[in-house]
């Protein structure tokens, strides 16, 4: 696929670029931006523009409000990490359009960057409603798509504005792609994919073609549970989402006819408690106690991971085994990660991660230094292995 870059780009002094950036960062309950490796990732291309004189003008969303403005999921405490990171100011405008947008840019002076919020806030966002994308257009001469890691959503700000104005492709969205087609173009094989995280709903149906692709599936964190529970396991208060029994069952009989070996934890540490500390137990999982919820997996688990991570030489990895951050549930993650880690500077294993809180995990454990590559993406970065088209990229194409 070809797209054209910033190089493409001539004279944009005191050009308003609008560049879609992904800001979707771990943050805890103060505000405060937990892992900064998505803010770090987008500064070349952010200083790159203001350094040529634009007027960078930053669209992103934060969490999932489904169209509503929710105070949590305001973008603003972000716009005072990043320019932290940038070292220069970040204007906020407490709308990303309409008139707030609108004066926010015209008070702009060349080199000067703006964070408009969040873009969820708007249903027509999500729904990629050509009413919203024009409302976007309308506020920039350029537009930038430096979140690679939000290109499997087709979005008004990451799709239907890019169909509006003259596109191009940030610096991170090309070395992201570029990196992921080096490592895993051509896999050596045993591959394994580790597959865990919160965002059930999101990735199930990724790992039906997932399958056919591996050698090995590790499922872990909300995601083994409900494989578990569509076991007929019963899984307490767990993260699960049941009514995905069906599709869970599916990929399970995919992955046999696919001769892909599944590995789902055998043991699990449960709370009764979703906080720090937490008093917590080691159980089967055929005993997790009804008012119990999994948070980690136990050590029989982990060692069956780290045995996976041993026999592959290429590893996959989206989606952190458990609560890793929540001490002690964090076990589980670290001590992948770490085998990982070890085996990747040992010359043994190519590994490549991927997504907003496995990176947070990979860094916590200590880890990420040492794995071949770290992405930023964790659905877009499976969406592309699986070899799909992702629209945001599809719509940056000449
Ligand atoms: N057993 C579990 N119960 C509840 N949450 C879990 C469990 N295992 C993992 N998680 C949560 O999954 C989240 C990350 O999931 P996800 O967003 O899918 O990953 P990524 O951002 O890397 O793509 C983390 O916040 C972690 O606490
Ligand atoms: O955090 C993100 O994806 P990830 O959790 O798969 O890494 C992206 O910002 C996309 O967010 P979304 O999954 O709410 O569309």
């Amino acid at each position: 696929m070809t797209f054209k870059t910033l190089d493409d780009l001539a004279d944009i002094k005191a050009k308003r670029v609008l560049l879609r950036v992904d800001l979707n960062v771990p943050m805890d309950d103060a505000g405060k931006v937990t892992d900064a490796t998505r803010i770090e990732r987008v500064l070349p291309t952010i200083q790159e523009l203001s350094a040529k004189g634009a007027k960078v003008i930053l669209l992103a969303h934060f969490g999932r409000p489904k169209g509503e403005r929710v105070a949590s999921m305001s973008l603003e405490p972000v716009a005072q990490a990043l320019a932290d990171y940038l070292l220069q100011p970040v204007d906020f405008a407490d709308d990303c359009i309409g008139t707030s947008a609108e004066e926010a840019i015209e008070a702009l002076s060349e080199g000067d960057v703006l964070l408009l919020e969040n873009t969820r806030f708007h249903k027509g966002e999500e729904k990629n409603d050509a009413e919203f994308a024009k409302a976007l257009a309308a506020l920039g001469d350029i537009y930038v798509n430096d979140a690679f890691s939000a290109a499997h959503r087709a979005h008004g700000s990451t799709e239907g504005v890019a169909r509006l104005l003259p596109s191009y492709a940030g610096r991170t969205m090309q070395a992201e792609l570029e990196a992921l087609a080096a490592a895993l173009s051509t896999p050596v094989r045993p591959v394994l994919a580790v597959v865990g995280g919160a965002k059930v709903s999101s990735k199930i149906d990724l790992l039906e073609n997932l399958v056919s692709k591996v050698d090995m599936l590790v499922i872990g964190g909300g995601m083994a549970n409900t494989f578990l529970a569509a076991q007929g396991l019963d899984v307490g208060k767990s993260l699960c989402e049941h009514d995905l029994a069906d599709t869970a069952r599916k990929i399970t009989a995919a992955a046999e006819k696919a001769g892909c070996k599944i590995i789902l934890p055998t043991d699990a540490v449960v709370a009764r408690e979703f906080k720090a500390n937490a008093a917590s137990e080691t159980v089967a999982v055929d005993a997790v106690p009804a008012d119990a919820m999994i948070l980690d997996a136990g050590a029989a688990s982990v060692d069956a991971v780290k045995a996976s991570i041993a026999d592959a030489a290429t590893l996959v990895w989206n989606g952190p085994l458990g609560a890793f951050e929540i001490a002690p549930f964090d076990m589980a993650t670290v001590a992948a990660a770490r085998f990982a880690a070890e085996q990747t500077t040992a010359g043994k294993l190519k590994s490549v991660a991927g997504g907003g809180d496995t990176v947070a995990a990979l860094n916590h454990a200590g880890a990420a230094e040492s794995f071949s590559y770290v992405s930023t993406a964790g659905g877009a970065f499976l969406e592309w292995l699986e070899g799909k088209e992702l629209p945001g990229v599809k719509a940056l194409e000449i």
